[in-house]
């Protein structure tokens, strides 16, 4: 396997962690999963978006740059690989989303001073879901504060992730995952493990698995 930071992304329940979980057990590589149970405004965030969108996304940012810098700091870079299950720039697309303009260009400016100072991964694994997969995932997993999250909410968090895709050069892979249980359909997970023997350009890819 050619690649020592992996980042899985994809939009809300688009089944990162599991992955995440899967490929750092299968690697025995180090797992940087995001730890929004302990993000206090997330609940009263879907309960009233504006009073409680600012503070939601400096407590993500503050969060994920800690996990991350202490990350840094404790390996020997890159003698392990790393699996994570967001990227440091999750934050700012769902900030553009849920803050208004002056809020946001606010925010901006931390994120610009901040983010030089992280390392960025060598492959980002995309996990595309249709809505109604998502709503269905988020029904299952049940957490309370989810389950009235509008569809239009989850199009503009993937509207958000396809314009950074394809205006950044990062080495992506974009996976439909319609159809896709890397859990219960190991041969999935199998058709993965093989893609990532290869080489990638910068740039997006489209897996068929
Ligand atoms: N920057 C952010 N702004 C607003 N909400 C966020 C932000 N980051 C995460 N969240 C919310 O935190 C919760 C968990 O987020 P996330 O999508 O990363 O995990 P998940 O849905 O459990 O992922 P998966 O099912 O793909 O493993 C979701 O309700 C998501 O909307």
């Amino acid at each position: 396997m050619h690649y020592k930071f992996i980042t899985i992304e994809g939009n809300i329940g688009a089944g990162k962690t599991t992955l995440a979980n899967m490929l750092a057990k299968h690697f025995s590589a180090k797992l940087i999963l995001e730890e929004f149970a302990d993000n206090p405004f997330l609940p009263l965030f879907y309960e009233r978006p504006q009073q409680y969108a600012f503070p939601l996304e400096l407590f993500f940012m503050a969060e994920r740059y800690k996990q991350l810098k202490d990350m840094l700091q404790t390996k020997d870079l890159f003698s392990e690989v790393v699996i994570s299950d967001y990227l440091f720039i999750k934050s700012l697309l769902f900030a553009k989303i849920n803050l208004p303009e002056e809020e946001y260009s606010l925010y901006q400016k931390l994120f610009d001073i901040i983010n030089p100072q992280l390392v960025q991964p060598e492959l980002l694994i995309f996990l595309n879901a249709p809505v109604t997969k998502l709503q269905q995932n988020i029904k299952q997993r049940n957490r309370s504060y989810e389950q009235q999250i509008p569809d239009d909410y989850l199009l503009n968090v993937h509207d958000m992730y396809m314009q950074y895709i394809k205006q950044h050069p990062v080495r992506t892979l974009v996976i439909d995952t319609t159809k896709v249980d890397f859990l219960r359909q190991p041969e999935d997970f199998k058709s993965l493990l093989a893609s990532l023997e290869k080489e990638y350009e910068p740039g997006v890819h489209y897996l068929k698995l």
